[in-house]
């Protein structure tokens, strides 16, 4: 498990990289979002076992992810739904030795809602127990986070990390509304 999570930290980095200077970003700015001291990064295994009528059940509720990036591994069994505007819940097959990657709440608000948040959620089935893995890599808990500055027109206030995860904690999806400018 230390070398998967070591293995998804150096992939986490090498994607924000390429990610962020998509923005055009300064370099403090990338110092951020990829410092390795005191970075937020976590290994969630889900565990979804066989249910016997998954009409009735989810395995997780609609939610998108707070950190910045999440690469996500379905381990061969299908159970992720987006939801798109307009068409409703779609699953994404699972695609070997590939992970799906998301954009969290905070890479949102960098960008200032350029990079679009996708609500998510995990169905279960009847003949498999599932299983995936998510990593996830945020920055500082202590350190704030506000639209790059560069851009001219912020569409969120700056606040600590540690104060939007609460807000999140409390307010679920509502919480990014409530820092709107
Ligand atoms: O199990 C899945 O496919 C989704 C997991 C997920 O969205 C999460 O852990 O945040
Ligand atoms: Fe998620």
């Amino acid at each position: 498990m230390d070398a998967y999570q070591h293995q998804m930290k150096l992939l986490s980095h090498k994607l924000l990289h390429i990610i962020l200077e998509t923005l055009d970003v300064t370099q403090e700015e990338i110092d951020w979002a990829i410092s390795t001291q005191d970075s937020q990064q976590a290994l969630q295994l889900n565990s979804y076992p066989c249910c016997p009528n998954p009409s009735l059940a989810l395995g997780l509720a609609p939610h998108t992810d707070s950190l910045l990036l999440t690469l996500l591994n379905q381990c061969g069994i299908s159970g992720l739904e987006i939801f798109v505007e307009g068409s409703g819940w779609s699953q994404v097959q699972p695609v070997e030795d590939a992970f799906v990657v998301n954009v969290g709440d905070l890479l949102h608000i960098f960008s200032n809602a350029k990079f679009p948040l996708l609500s998510h959620r995990a169905s279960v089935n009847q003949s498999n127990h599932r299983i995936s893995i998510a990593y996830f890599h945020g920055p500082p808990v202590e350190s704030s986070v506000a639209p790059s500055s560069k851009f001219q027109k912020p569409c969120f206030k700056s606040l600590l990390v540690k104060e939007y995860l609460s807000l999140k904690a409390k307010h679920f999806s509502r919480a990014l509304s409530l820092i709107q400018t």
